[in-house]
């Protein structure tokens, strides 16, 4: 198996190509209703095949939720193989959306099932929980690197709840936030033309000039859409560190369907939203 170029560069090259949007595949069961598909296995992957071929070819990341296809047990996990293989046949990027975190030991089975290229549900990139302790990463960092892929590790996160956490203050002085965008930025240093390992930052915080974003890597920016954010809140939200965000939106894209060409009129005008916020090429 060839090994793949850093995933750092991969990205940057699907921006530059395709524009930074990454839309996510959640398939709740509100929208398969909307949809007209039923709550089961079939609805499930009619949606996600519907998705993946409307958009593989043109958006630079798709970031499946894993929980909406584990709520169906083996043959949720089934579909989602399906996608996370069709995705990257058809030029996406695929960022799996599995969030995981736990000691070292058991990372390392998580980093096995995403970031190892003979597993089934093999990945561009997966995001962490760095909450058990960044150094509970390590697997994944080791085994990222080891094979192109990247991480999202969580750090500032879109919902009002993750402060009480993410802001809190160290005996340093400095935020969990800040020191896991320190880790990062360690993680990232001398790469080129961006870093592999990412930070998950909600476009939904407001000013965060506050935070040191110069992590060298890609910051996802989930929040667009359905919790309120815009592209027009990026430059704001990010400042200088805006040329390396990648703005996620899975409802606010999603709830256009199931017309695959309603799926990909709604992420264009998203992409060019986010072109004309951060002079970025579009879709
Ligand atoms: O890691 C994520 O993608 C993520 C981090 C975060 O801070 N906030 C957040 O909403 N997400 C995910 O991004 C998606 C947001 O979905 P929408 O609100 O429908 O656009 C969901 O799959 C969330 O799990």
């Amino acid at each position: 198996m060839t090994t793949l170029e850093p995933f750092g560069a991969r990205l940057r090259r699907a921006m530059d190509e395709r524009g930074p949007l990454c839309v996510g595949i959640d398939p709740h069961a509100s929208l398969l209703a909307d949809w007209g598909l039923n709550d089961d296995v079939a609805g499930l992957a009619r949606f996600t095949r519907t998705v993946v071929e409307a958009l593989a070819d043109r958006v630079a990341v798709l970031k499946p939720q894993s929980a909406f296809f584990e709520r169906f047990g083996s043959r949720g996990l089934a579909v989602l193989e399906t996608a996370v293989v069709e995705a990257r046949e058809r030029g996406a990027l695929v960022l799996m959306d599995a969030k995981r975190g736990d000691i070292g030991s058991t990372m390392a089975a998580y980093a096995a099932t995403y970031l190892d290229p003979a597993s089934p549900l093999f990945s561009d990139a997966v995001t962490v929980s760095p909450f058990l302790g960044y150094g509970a990463l390590r697997p994944a960092v080791d085994l990222a690197r080891e094979n192109g892929c990247g991480l999202f590790t969580l750090a500032l996160t879109s919902n009002t709840e993750g402060q009480e956490v993410q802001r809190a203050v160290r005996a340093d002085g400095s935020t969990v936030a800040a020191t896991m965008l320190g880790h990062l930025a360690a993680e990232n240093a001398g790469a080129e033309p961006l870093g592999s390992f990412g930070a998950v930052v909600g476009a939904t915080l407001g000013d965060l000039s506050a935070f040191d974003l110069a992590i060298n890597g890609p910051l996802l920016a989930p929040g667009i859409g359905a919790q309120g954010a815009t592209p027009a809140d990026l430059p704001a939200v990010f400042g200088d560190a805006v040329r390396n965000v990648v703005p996620s939106v899975s409802r606010g894209v999603l709830r256009h369907g199931p017309d695959p060409e309603a799926l990909l009129t709604a992420a264009a005008r998203f992409a060019d939203e986010v072109r004309k916020a951060v002079d970025q090429p579009g879709l």
